[in-house]
């Protein structure tokens, strides 16, 4: 690990002159170098340059941990020895060297968003892939649960295509109906669709579950006790995905993980869906995206929604259209038109001040499966007009695409493992 030390510390003497001296004086040199972890610690949230700060401060502190770790490894004189003891010390959870670098790499990218030494993180990313490729893990001889869910009878019924729909298909019914449609067979060429089915493949691309995503903890985010936490993808899969009965709901929601890890990105395609021109929204589809006119997207954003069975995602809207692909597992949905949303009871401002118009009040969890007598009598009492509400329903698997139009209420529940992405565009 000495040469990738050199490497990364090199590169940074090559540019530090020019950026961190140019935007915050000559000491920051050396603050940035003898103090990086109290620079990190500093530089959260905060403009360019002390993010520009936080990147190199990180890089420093993998540079001083990666040459502790040669120094201990020096010590065995035997070179070969030495290179195969790397995958084992590494394999030593309780004293993984590599998972201390990656935390330091992880913090540093997602805090800083690498604004200046991006091909730094992705060398040194790259590296530490070719260490850990070939290590093996329990989980990954574990296998989701994929369980085939009931069908579900439905008197509405979201509209699915009954033959594949290329863009110009898409288009015509853009332009003839404003409501949601599942599509099946889309996404069947995906690589995904295989390789996202084995928890070894998300731990191979995860520098072996080591690479650190933001992981929802509760039963959704409008739930007492819910909060997000950083973890290694390893411990997210080994204490929420694989266990049949996990004692809490983990979920890694709305997240772009293909920037963060470029591999899974390779894994699935923008559908062409997304380059399709919407109608003009409507005022109501508009007033309940809490919009008064579109934002224009340059490009659809992607997020990635990866969880066990039982994850909730509340009766909400978003600004935006969205092409909802499921690619491994199943998922109920229920999707209310804009113009239901007097019936919906939207949230007010919540008590830290963030704004949840777009959440509904209602808890459909306790609605559409097993409902109890009791729980369907409060809600009616609570929001009498709510029943009234006309709405489409339907459960999506493996290959289907959804879509919903901008301003659509969605509520959303994995009825097995499930890792979908969505497409948001206009
Ligand atoms: O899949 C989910 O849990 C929610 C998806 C969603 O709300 C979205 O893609 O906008
Ligand atoms: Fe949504």
């Amino acid at each position: 690990m000495q040469s990738l030390a050199d490497d990364v510390q090199d590169a940074l003497r090559t540019y530090a002159a020019d950026d961190a001296i140019k935007l915050c004086g000559q000491a920051s040199l050396y603050i940035i170098a003898t103090h990086p972890e109290k620079v990190m610690d500093l530089a959260h949230d905060v403009p360019e340059h002390w993010r520009r700060l936080f990147e190199d401060a990180s890089l420093h502190k993998v540079v001083e941990l990666l040459r502790a770790h040669s120094k201990d490894t020096d010590l065995e004189p035997d070179a070969k020895r030495r290179k195969t003891e790397h995958i084992v010390v590494a394999s030593n959870r309780n004293h993984d060297w590599l998972q201390e670098v990656v935390n330091v790499l992880d913090r540093g990218l997602s805090l800083s968003g690498a604004p200046g030494r991006p091909a730094i993180f992705e060398h040194v990313l790259e590296q530490l892939h070719q260490l850990t490729v070939d290590e093996t893990e329990a989980e990954e001889r574990k296998s989701f649960n994929l369980e085939k869910p009931e069908v579900l009878v439905s008197e509405y019924p979201v509209d699915r295509t009954s033959e594949p729909l290329d863009l110009e298909g898409f288009q015509t019914r853009l332009d003839t109906d404003r409501t949601p449609l599942i599509i099946t067979g889309a996404i069947e060429e995906w690589p995904a669709r295989r390789s996202w089915i084995n928890p070894s493949h998300l731990l191979r691309h995860t520098l072996g579950g080591r690479r650190l995503v933001p992981v929802e903890v509760g039963e959704s985010y409008v739930a007492d006790g819910w909060s997000q936490r950083m973890m290694p993808m390893r411990e997210f899969v080994a204490t929420y995905l694989i266990p049949r009965t996990p004692l809490e709901t983990g979920y890694l929601a709305q997240y772009d993980l293909f920037a963060q890890i470029p591999a899974l990105r390779d894994g699935i395609s923008i559908p062409d869906y997304c380059y399709s021109t919407p109608p003009p929204a409507d005022a109501d589809a508009l007033k309940t995206a809490g919009l008064a006119s579109v934002q224009q997207l340059d490009e659809p954003l992607l997020n990635a929604w990866l969880g066990p069975k039982g994850t909730k995602t509340p009766l909400h809207t978003d600004p935006y259209h969205n092409i909802l692909c499921q690619v491994v597992g199943y998922k109920y949905v229920r999707l209310y038109p804009p113009k239901e949303t007097c019936r919906l009871y939207p949230r007010g401002v919540d008590e830290k001040g963030i704004s949840m118009h777009n959440t509904s009040q209602v808890d459909m969890s306790q609605l559409w499966k097993d409902a109890r007598a009791e729980d369907v009598e409060r809600m009616s009492q609570d929001f009498p007009l709510f029943r009234e509400a006309e709405y489409v329903e339907g459960i999506i698997g493996p290959g289907d695409s959804l879509y919903v139009p901008l301003g659509w209420w969605h509520y959303v529940e994995s009825l097995s493992t499930s890792f979908s992405t969505s497409f948001w565009w206009n």
